[in-house]
C-alpha cells in the first residue's frame, strides 16, 4: 500500500530547484541532438529560408563553419540536405550518383575539417528531380518501388564512398533498408550505419523543408503512394520490424510531436534506438508562435525537445539543435 495525503504530497519534491533537479526522470543533452543542414554551391554563400526563419541554406565553407560550431557545442552529428542547381535536376534524378555532386563535396569537406562529427546523409532522389518525387515515376505517375531501390543503392555507395557514417534512407521504398546493406558490406564499409526512416508520414509538415531544397514548386501531386497515411499505427510497427530485419541500425519516426504515440509503440515492441525528427513545419509553428509574441521559444524549444526523450528517443534531428545546446550548454 502507498501512502495517501496528507502522508504523500507529491509536491514536496517539486519545491526547489536542486529537488526538481534531482528527481528528474529524463536528461537533455546535446549529445542527444543531430542539426539538419542545407547545402547550396558556391563560395561565402547564405541564403535565408522564409519559411523556415532563422534557417539557411550554407555553401560549403558555411557548411563547414557550422560543422565546428557543431562540434563545439557537442552535437555529435549532422544531417546534410543539398539544394541541387535546377539545369542539375532531371527525371530520374542521376544526379544523386554522381560522386563530386553538392553532397558528396559537402560531406568529403566536413570529414576533412572536423573528422569526429557524424556525417548522416538522406538517400532519396528528391532534390535531384524535376518532378520532386523521392523515386523514379512512370508514364501513369506512379513512383515504381524497384528500380528506384536500384538507383537508391547506388546513391548510399556514393555518399558512402564520399566519407559518409550514417545512410537514413527517407523514400519509404520497400525492401531498401536490405539492398542498401548488402551494397555497402561488399564494398567493405562494414561500420557505415543504416538510420531508416523507417516510419515516414506523407504529411503537412514538411513544406518548409521543400522551400529549403527547392522542391516545393516541382512536386508533381503528393506522396501518399509511398509515404505512411497518418490514421495507422499498427502499420508504423510493420515498417520498423521490416527494416530492421533488413539490417536497419536505428530507425525513425517522422514527423515528431503529433506522432510521439508512434515513437513510444516502436521503443515499446523493439527497445532499439529510435530517433524522431522534428521537421521543417513544426520548427516554423514554434517560430511563428514566437514571432506573434505566442510563445517563448527557448522554454518551448526545451520542452517539446525533452517530450522526445521521455517517450523514448536516442536522439532528434532538429533545425534548433545549435540553439538547444547553446542553452543547455549555458
Ligand atoms: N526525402 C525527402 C525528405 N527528407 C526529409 C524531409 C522533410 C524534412 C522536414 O520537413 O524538415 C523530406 C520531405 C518530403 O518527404 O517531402
Ligand atoms: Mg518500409
Amino acid at each position: 500500500m502507498t501512502a495517501s495525503y496528507p502522508a504523500l504530497r507529491l509536491r514536496r519534491t517539486r519545491a526547489s530547484q536542486w529537488s526538481r533537479r534531482l528527481h528528474a526522470e529524463t536528461v537533455l543533452t546535446p549529445a542527444d541532438l543531430i542539426w539538419p543542414l542545407f547545402v547550396t554551391e558556391g563560395q561565402g554563400v547564405e541564403e535565408p529560408i522564409a519559411s523556415l526563419p532563422g534557417v539557411s541554406r550554407w555553401s560549403l565553407d558555411g557548411i563547414v563553419a557550422r560543422a565546428r560550431e557543431a562540434a563545439e557545442l557537442g552535437i555529435p552529428c549532422l544531417a546534410l540536405f543539398p539544394n541541387t542547381p535546377s539545369q542539375l535536376r532531371t527525371d530520374d534524378g542521376r544526379e544523386a550518383l554522381n560522386p563530386d555532386n553538392l553532397m558528396c563535396r559537402a560531406i568529403a569537406a566536413i570529414k576533412e575539417a572536423v573528422p569526429d562529427i557524424g556525417v548522416l546523409t538522406d538517400v532519396a532522389l528528391d532534390p535531384y528531380t524535376t518532378h520532386g518525387h523521392d523515386g523514379l515515376v512512370d508514364a501513369a505517375g506512379y513512383v515504381v518501388n524497384d528500380r528506384t531501390a536500384d538507383a537508391l543503392v547506388q546513391q548510399a555507395l556514393t555518399q558512402a564512398r564520399a566519407g559518409a557514417d550514417v545512410i537514413a534512407p527517407s523514400d519509404m521504398m520497400d525492401g531498401r533498408v536490405g539492398m542498401i546493406r548488402a551494397a555497402l558490406e561488399a564494398e567493405g564499409f562494414h561500420n557505415v550505419q543504416i538510420m531508416a526512416y523507417a516510419a515516414k508520414y506523407a504529411s503537412a509538415f514538411y513544406g518548409p523543408f521543400r522551400d529549403a531544397v527547392n522542391t516545393r514548386g516541382l512536386l508533381k501531386g503528393d506522396k501518399r503512394t509511398y509515404q505512411m497515411d497518418h490514421a495507422n499505427a499498427e502499420e508504423a510497427l510493420r515498417e520498423v520490424a521490416l527494416d530492421l530485419a533488413e539490417g536497419a541500425d536505428s530507425v525513425m519516426v517522422k514527423p515528431g510531436l503529433p506522432y510521439l504515440d508512434i515513437i513510444r509503440r516502436v521503443k515499446e515492441e523493439f527497445r532499439v534506438p529510435t530517433f524522431a525528427y522534428q521537421v521543417s513545419g513544426e520548427y516554423a509553428m514554434i517560430e511563428t508562435a514566437v514571432a506573434a509574441g505566442a510563445a517563448d521559444r527557448d522554454a518551448m524549444v526545451l520542452e517539446t525537445l525533452m517530450a522526445f526523450k521521455r517517450a523514448g528517443c536516442a536522439g532528434v534531428l532538429t533545425y534548433h539543435a545549435a540553439h538547444a545546446a547553446r542553452l543547455l550548454n549555458a
